[in-house]
């Protein structure tokens, strides 16, 4: 007898039918290595038995469990199982595709419902009694763990279901597996069953049972912990779930509820929860069916937090939101997910993590933008973030405010643009303008407004993320036109005072919105105000020498430093 069939009140076996009725869901077929692959990773994973494929299928199918009981059915490795319909030609194939592994189970089954007997097979009762004796026995002549399953178990008859299984069991089945084929069954229902078998087949207390349980109602975990709860001892699973139809009970539900629960259900199993993580990745990649975000342990949300109020709790004291860590089943943490629900809790930690230092006044400001931006953008990245740090971190003084812009363009348009901006003394100043295309009737409409000349050198945008909500970067470089004033960028004011003529200084802006022509304005307007404060420093310090006894050249006159009135 192998080790899988010692009776254990607190073991439960976890048999893994990822590549096989996992397999045989629709469109999750796999190549012979990535069921080699796939069953490495359920070595490591530490499952139980791994029903590794239907060799009388295909021989494609024969030579994936050989080859599997070749490599992976070590003598420290798990079970290898192979199912088998009730014939000697299947049962054949299947003990000889599996005959390298050290421990080797065949898995026989035959449907026993009344509507499978009568549709399918048009059998008898009786027949079909006579045929699961036949074959358990055949199965068990050859190999001395033998599992046998009927097929449906969840809508026959229940007598009929304890006779069936006794005839399985004195034809020498070890394990009893019973399937809720077709995921009819409630929780309570399923564990009546269990409960029923194994009150009332003689012998089965010398067998394993298990359950096998389908999620057409979505019951197949809830169903599977019941059979548990009820006495069965193995459970079978899928990665992810898949399986036929809307899929089995998922491994890592089941594994994570019997581990996270260990105090209700007093039991445990042999799985090294830290791969479940990487299996599920592994499972999802070769059958190219992603994992949904909401999927229990391994979907993407499932570790993920993103209201604030939760972001805020976990922060403080991790078990306020979780019951579990992500950590245990593989992943590298846990993570806060910031967006339109995120609180400034989560928000500094995350400023704190990246390395930004930011004042209160900055931060404040960098948060506000970042609501704002969530309202306008599904999925604010970290791209996105960096980008509104770097326009907080422009440190431009404002002194004309963009207010409100507002274009129009298209064909047969004439691009057209008004701008309000709020200038240094408060007030708010409108104009609009014509230009070739929007932004440049965005930009003259502001040139109308600050009058003061300009040479656009350089617009860059840039999409910052992807998809049609993209968050657009533009910067801008403009120089100053008509000042006498011929200062670098680096040079500084008491230079400029020597009145040697030099490179005329260049402003660059920034702007940031998920509106291109909005962020082409706010980048403008940056430069802008960057060139006006320059001027406005110039000036100061051309006072203050002249104060001070200089009688050179002056660089600047000291008229209206913001408006139009500017001397140049
Ligand atoms: C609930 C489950 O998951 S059951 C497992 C399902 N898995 C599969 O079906 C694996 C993939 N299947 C296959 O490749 C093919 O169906 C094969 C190779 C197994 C059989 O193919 P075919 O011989 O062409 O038969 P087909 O699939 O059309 O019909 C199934 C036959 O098996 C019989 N059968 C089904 N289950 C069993 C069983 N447990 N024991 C004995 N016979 C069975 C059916 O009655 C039918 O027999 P019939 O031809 O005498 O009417
Ligand atoms: C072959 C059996 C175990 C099965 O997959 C089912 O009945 O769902
Ligand atoms: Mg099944």
């Amino acid at each position: 007898m192998t080790n899988t069939t010692e009776p254990s009140v607190e073991y439960v076996r976890i048999f893994d039918t990822t590549l096989r009725d996992g397999e045989q869901a629709p469109g999750c077929t796999m190549t012979l290595e990535e069921k080699l692959e796939v069953a490495r990773q359920l070595a490591r994973l530490n499952v139980d038995i791994i029903e590794a494929g239907f060799p009388a299928a295909s021989p494609g199918d024969w030579a994936a469990v050989h080859e599997i009981a070749r490599e992976i059915g070590t003598p420290d490795g798990p079970i290898i199982a192979a199912l088998a319909r009730a014939n000697r030609d299947d049962i054949d194939k299947a003990w000889s595709a599996i005959q390298p592994a050290a421990k080797k189970r065949i898995h026989t089954f035959m449907s026993t419902s009344d509507i499978h007997l009568e549709y399918q097979f048009r059998k008898t009762r009786a027949e079909a009694l006579q045929l699961i004796h036949e074959m358990v026995s055949y199965a068990r002549s050859l190999c001395e763990d033998v599992e046998f399953s009927p097929m449906d178990a969840g809508r026959t008859d229940p007598l009929f279901l304890r006779e069936a299984v006794a005839v399985a069991v004195a034809a020498g089945a070890t394990t009893l597996n019973i399937p809720d084929t077709v995921g009819y069954l409630t929780p309570d229902e399923y564990g009546a069953m269990i409960r029923d078998l194994r009150e009332n087949v003689p012998g089965i207390e010398n067998c394993i049972l298990s359950t096998h349980c389908h999620d057409d109602l979505g019951m197949a975990v809830a169903n599977s912990l019941a059979g548990v709860r009820a006495g069965a001892r193995q459970v079978e699973c899928t990665i992810n779930g898949i399986g036929e139809r809307a899929g089995n009970a998922s491994l890592e539900e089941v594994v994570m509820a019997l581990h996270t629960r260990q105090q209700y259900y007093g039991l445990r199993t042999r799985i090294n929860t830290r791969e479940i993580a990487r299996t599920s990745r592994l499972v999802s990649s070769f059958i190219g069916v992603p994992v949904p975000p909401n999927k229990a342990i391994v979907g993407a949300n499932a570790f993920a937090h993103e209201s604030g109020i939760h972001q805020d709790g976990v922060l403080k004291y991790r078990q306020t939101y979780e019951i579990m860590s992500a950590e245990t089943v593989g992943f590298d943490s846990n993570t806060l997910v910031l967006g339109k629900h995120s609180g400034r809790h989560a928000f500094r930690k995350y400023l704190e993590e990246k390395g930004y230092k930011l004042n209160d006044d900055e931060f404040q400001h960098v948060f506000a933008r970042f609501k704002d931006l969530c309202d306008r953008k599904k999925k604010v990245d970290d791209r996105d973030i960096e980008a509104l740090i770097a326009g907080e971190m422009q440190h431009t003084p404002e002194l004309y405010k963009l207010d409100h812009v507002q274009y129009a363009s298209g064909v047969g348009m004439i691009p057209t643009a008004t701008v309000r901006l709020i200038g240094p003394d408060g007030q708010a100043k409108v104009d609009s303008a014509q230009g070739t295309g929007p932004v440049d009737a965005v930009y003259q409409a502001i040139n109308r407004i600050i009058q003061r000349p300009n040479e656009l050198i350089e617009f860059s945008i840039n999409a910052i993320t992807e998809g049609l909500d993209a968050v657009a970067e533009v910067t801008v470089r403009i120089r100053e036109q008509g000042s006498s004033a011929r200062l670098s960028e680096s040079s500084s004011t008491a230079t400029s005072l020597t009145g040697r003529r030099q490179s005329q200084q260049i402003f660059s802006g920034y702007g940031v919105h998920t509106d291109t022509i909005v962020a082409a304005a706010q980048a403008y307007m940056a430069a802008l105000n960057k060139m006006l404060a320059a001027r406005q420093e110039r000036i100061k310090a051309e006072a203050m020498a002249y104060s001070a006894g200089y009688s050179g050249e002056a660089t600047t006159l000291p008229v209206d430093i913001f408006g139009g009135s500017t001397l140049g």
